[in-house]
C-alpha cells in the first residue's frame, strides 16, 4: 500500500480505535486489526484509559499505524499526540480550541474539529483546521451527543458548502456508508460497526469497498 502524505487526510473510512467499545480488548490489538483490514486513518479515542496507559497506547498505536502506512490521530489529547509523534488530533467543544491545537502541533500535522453545520465549518477553517467531523449523522449508541441527528439530506448540504473536507460520524455502518460516500463526503467515521464485528479486519475491508462504490456513484 502507498503511504498517504502525513499531513493530508486520506479519503474513505476513518476508523476509531475506542476504549469504550469492546473494552476488554487492548487498544493496540484493536488498532492492529483495523490497519490489517486496510484502515488508512485511525483515531485513538481514550475516554477511560488512565494517563500512563494512555501514553503507552498512543506511542504503540502511532508506531503500528506508521508501519502499516496509516495515519494516527489522537482524540482530544494534543499532549499525547506530541509525545507519541502522532499525525494529528481531533478536538471538539469540550477540548482545547483548534487554534491552540494548531499552535502546539504546528503546520505539519492534522487538526480535525467537530462541528454541527456550515457555520461551524467556516469557523473551523478560520481557526486553522484541516477537516471537520460532522455529526451525529445517524442515531448512535456509542456517545450521547447533545445535538440532533442530521440525517443524510442536511449532511449533504454541509458537504456541499463546507470549505474543509467533511468526515461524517455517528451511526455509520456497512449498510449506509455507501450513501455517506455518495454525498461527496471526504470520509466516514466508524466506531461500533467495525469494533463489534466478528472479524474486525474483514469488516474494515468491506467498509473500504462500500465507500469506494458509493463514492463512485454505484
Ligand atoms: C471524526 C470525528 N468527528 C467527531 C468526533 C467527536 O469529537 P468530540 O465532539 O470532541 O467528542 P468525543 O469524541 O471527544 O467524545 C470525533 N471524535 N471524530
Ligand atoms: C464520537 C462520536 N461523536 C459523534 S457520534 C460518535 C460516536 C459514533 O459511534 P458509532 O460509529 O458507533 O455510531
Ligand atoms: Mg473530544
Amino acid at each position: 500500500m502507498n503511504a498517504p502524505p502525513r499531513n493530508m487526510l486520506p479519503r474513505g473510512p476513518y476508523l476509531l480505535c475506542d476504549d469504550t467499545v469492546l473494552p476488554d480488548v487492548p487498544l493496540v490489538d484493536k488498532a492492529a486489526r483495523l490497519v490489517a483490514g486496510g484502515a488508512r486513518v485511525v483515531q485513538l479515542r481514550m475516554k477511560r484509559t488512565p494517563p500512563r496507559a494512555a501514553l503507552a497506547a498512543a506511542r504503540e498505536v502511532t508506531a503500528l499505524c506508521r508501519r502499516a502506512g496509516a495515519l494516527c490521530l489522537l482524540n482530544d489529547r494534543v499532549d499525547l499526540a506530541l509525545l507519541a509523534g502522532a499525525d494529528g488530533v481531533h478536538v471538539g467543544d469540550e477540548d482545547l480550541p483548534p487554534e491552540a491545537a494548531r499552535e502546539l502541533l504546528g503546520p505539519g500535522r492534522l487538526v480535525g474539529v467537530t462541528v454541527r453545520g456550515l457555520e461551524g465549518a467556516r469557523a473551523a477553517r478560520d481557526a486553522g483546521a484541516d477537516y471537520v467531523g460532522v455529526g451525529p449523522l445517524f442515531a448512535t449508541m456509542t456517545k450521547q451527543v447533545g445535538a440532533p441527528v442530521l440525517g443524510l439530506e442536511s449532511f449533504a448540504e454541509v458537504v456541499k458548502g463546507s470549505p474543509l473536507p467533511v468526515v461524517g460520524i455517528g451511526g455509520v455502518k456497512l449498510w449506509n456508508i455507501g450513501k455517506v460516500a455518495a454525498t461527496g463526503a471526504h470520509g466516514a467515521a466508524v466506531v461500533s460497526d467495525a469494533l463489534l464485528a466478528g472479524d474486525i479486519s474483514e469488516r474494515v475491508r468491506q467498509l473500504v469497498a462500500a465507500f469506494e462504490q458509493g463514492g463512485a456513484g454505484d
